[in-house]
């Protein structure tokens, strides 16, 4: 059992957007506008403590001392629903590599399939960002940052929409390094293993039903 960092972004705007991701009258259009958004947010939040290297600019009118982030983190998408949040995260953070894994919950035993990993061999003294916009019962995420953690990874921020009480205690007990910054903690799991309240099916609200 470690200690999950854990960071609700409640900003106003992040609270506004959910909102119309959790309405079931947004359109996917909509909703993935809402999650480019919200991602926005997160990032921003997420990135805040990133160590920043000095270097010398020229302005028009003189030198003067200019920041770089020093180390920017690997990206990665959790597929589908993450994907929503890739080029957003990638705008923001335009020098980092960006990784991908593809995990289908099985949605009778609850369990991540995977499909498919694209991810540097070595993630040693690499810091990532893992997105997925839904923490439910943990299982894809801890089935992601295990991949990341058998690579070397010691340091992982996971950027998502929403979460569950249970999923956050299923990272808590992975014993993985991890912070986690959330656009809400939402009550709890229904018998299907759905967020409630929620917002659906993050992958189908975005691009369709599978
Ligand atoms: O915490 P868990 O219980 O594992 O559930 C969360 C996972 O479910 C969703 O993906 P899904 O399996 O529906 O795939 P999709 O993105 O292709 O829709 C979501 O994007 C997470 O990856
Ligand atoms: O509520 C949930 C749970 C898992 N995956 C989703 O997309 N939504
Ligand atoms: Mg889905």
């Amino acid at each position: 059992m470690t200690d999950v960092q854990l960071t609700v972004v409640d900003h106003p705007i992040a609270r506004a957007r959910l909102t119309r991701m959790r309405d079931e009258r947004t359109d996917n259009a909509a909703f993935r506008a809402a999650l480019r958004d919200l991602t926005e947010l997160l990032v921003f939040e997420a990135t805040r403590e990133l160590a920043v290297e000095e270097y010398e600019i020229t302005t028009p009118v003189t030198t003067t001392t200019g920041y770089r982030l020093a180390a920017p983190p690997l990206i990665v998408p959790v597929l589908r629903a993450g994907l929503g949040m890739a080029d957003t995260a990638h705008s923001l953070l335009p020098e980092s590599q960006m990784g991908f894994v593809g995990l289908a919950r099985n949605e009778t035993t609850f369990e991540p399939e995977a499909y498919m990993a694209s991810l540097p061999e070595s993630l040693v003294d690499r810091e990532v960002f893992v997105l997925d916009p839904m923490l439910a019962t943990g299982g894809s995420l801890v089935h992601c940052c295990t991949l990341l953690t058998e690579r070397g990874c010691t340091s992982i921020t996971v950027l998502c929409a929403l979460a569950a009480p249970e999923g956050i205690t299923r990272l808590e007990q992975s014993g993985l390094p991890l912070r986690v910054f959330t656009g809400s903690i939402d009550s709890e799991l229904n018998a299907d293993a759905y967020i409630v309240p929620g917002l659906g099916d993050a992958g189908d609200r975005q691009f369709g039903a599978v």
